[in-house]
């Protein structure tokens, strides 16, 4: 059943995407297409609105604070991080651990991913129904307010028997051409696993809650790394890189380039995440905020795009195992008695919702329990 408001076009997953009717879109033909933008990519004026220049005053973490063991630091760390997780569920953090020349090398290869032949991209498209693979415009998802970006997605699951899962994913789809490929993401990936849990220790601090909880809870979990490619355009001004939305997922912990346009949407105005090479952008999603009984904030942010450069992004969205069931912890009830804001539900329902019946947008949790009940409904 797909629910309105958002239209999911699924063009015959056995047919190649160019023996369709459907569009073909990728970083070339993208370029190379002058003249009036095809209505596919326009957004609605509502979606485009550009309030100010100004930009988010996220708090920048010091997580080396996380390795040192300074408890009052912590302490100044999570203050931080539980006024900003209130009011937008943004943060930047530094001294992250990550070395530098992974997430240069990361770069280095989501370029020659996206500069490969279309045909060679097409063969590891994304199946419908699944996250995993190539996306250009999500054309074979979606008949209008196509994104104007390609994606390249695939799973990491945190604790596999295999170290190789990320070269095997690539090699599989792409060739044995891409191992090299394959094993930078594998490294990326183990890094940004590692990184999320102690982001989650520090998270379960903020809240007051055992700081080993969520470490629990996500250490066998199945994350999703996602590479965004945004060509330049040239009505840049009528279309957007990712439109409004908040993550489905718990927690994103996101790369941009220098060149900027990720905004979020706070107090009624679009602010600017300022890029920072040095920095990881991390944000609430909407399970965590689930897990945190609505506390913490999920916010609507978007990515524009602009007329003179690419912009690329490295996305890295936390999950926890599919079936894990998605509750607030105990005493983060008890303690206030707080009422339960969401009832319980699985990441893989949620995350089948948005890839099989609703394009994730601003309302995407509402729109989720709505369509449980529904769904449970039909079957009284
Ligand atoms: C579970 C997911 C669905 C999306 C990728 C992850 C988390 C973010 C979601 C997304 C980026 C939100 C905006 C719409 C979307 C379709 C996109 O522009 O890519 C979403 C992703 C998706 O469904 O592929
Ligand atoms: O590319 C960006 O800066 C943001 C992308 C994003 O929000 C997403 O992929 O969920
Ligand atoms: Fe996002």
């Amino acid at each position: 059943m797909e629910l309105s408001g958002s239209t999911l076009v699924h063009y015959p997953s056995s047919q190649p995407q160019e023996e369709n009717e459907g569009l073909v879109f990728d970083s070339t033909n993208l370029l190379q297409m002058q003249g009036d933008m095809p209505k596919e990519f326009l957004w609605p004026s509502g979606d485009l609105v550009n309030t100010t220049q100004e930009e988010l005053k996220e708090p920048l973490v010091d997580l080396g604070i996380m390795r040192n063991g300074d408890e009052g630091a912590i302490a100044n760390a999570a203050e931080l991080v539980r006024n900003a997780c209130l009011k937008h569920g943004f943060f930047q953090v530094v001294n992250h651990g990550v070395d530098p020349n992974l997430i240069d090398a990361a770069y280095q290869q989501l370029d020659s991913i996206f500069k490969l032949p279309i045909a060679r991209k097409l063969s590891a498209k994304r199946k419908p129904g699944g996250v995993s693979g190539y996306s250009g415009a999500h054309a074979d998802r979606y008949s209008s307010k196509l994104p104007w970006k390609e994606t390249f997605s695939f799973l990491y699951a945190h604790q596999s028997i295999s170290n190789s899962q990320i070269v095997d994913y690539f090699v599989s789809v792409l060739g044995e051409d891409l191992h090299y490929t394959g094993l930078v993401y594998q490294k990326y990936c183990e890094a940004m696993k590692e990184l999320s849990l102690v982001i989650m220790e520090l998270l379960a601090i903020s809240l007051g809650v055992d700081r080993e909880h969520y470490r629990r809870f996500f250490q066998d979990g199945d994350s999703i790394m996602r590479c965004n490619y945004y060509p330049p355009c040239n009505s840049a001004n009528l279309t957007l890189g990712t439109g409004p939305h908040t993550d489905p997922t718990s927690l994103t912990i996101l790369h941009q380039d220098q060149v900027g346009g990720l905004e979020v949407f706070v107090d009624n105005k679009w602010l600017a995440v300022r890029p920072r090479s040095e920095a990881l952008v991390i944000n609430i999603g909407d399970t965590f905020m689930a897990l945190s009984n609505g506390r913490y904030k999920s916010c609507l942010h978007r990515a524009l795009v602009n007329t003179y450069k690419e912009r690329r992004s490295l996305v890295y969205f936390v999950c926890p195992r599919e079936d894990k069931v998605v509750r607030p912890p105990e005493n983060l009830l008890c303690t206030n008695n707080e009422e339960r804001k969401y009832p319980d539900f699985t990441w893989s329902n949620l995350f089948e919702f948005t890839q099989k019946h609703y394009r994730a947008d601003v309302t995407t949790l509402q729109s989720f329990f709505q369509w449980q009940c529904q769904c449970s409904s039909n079957f009284i």
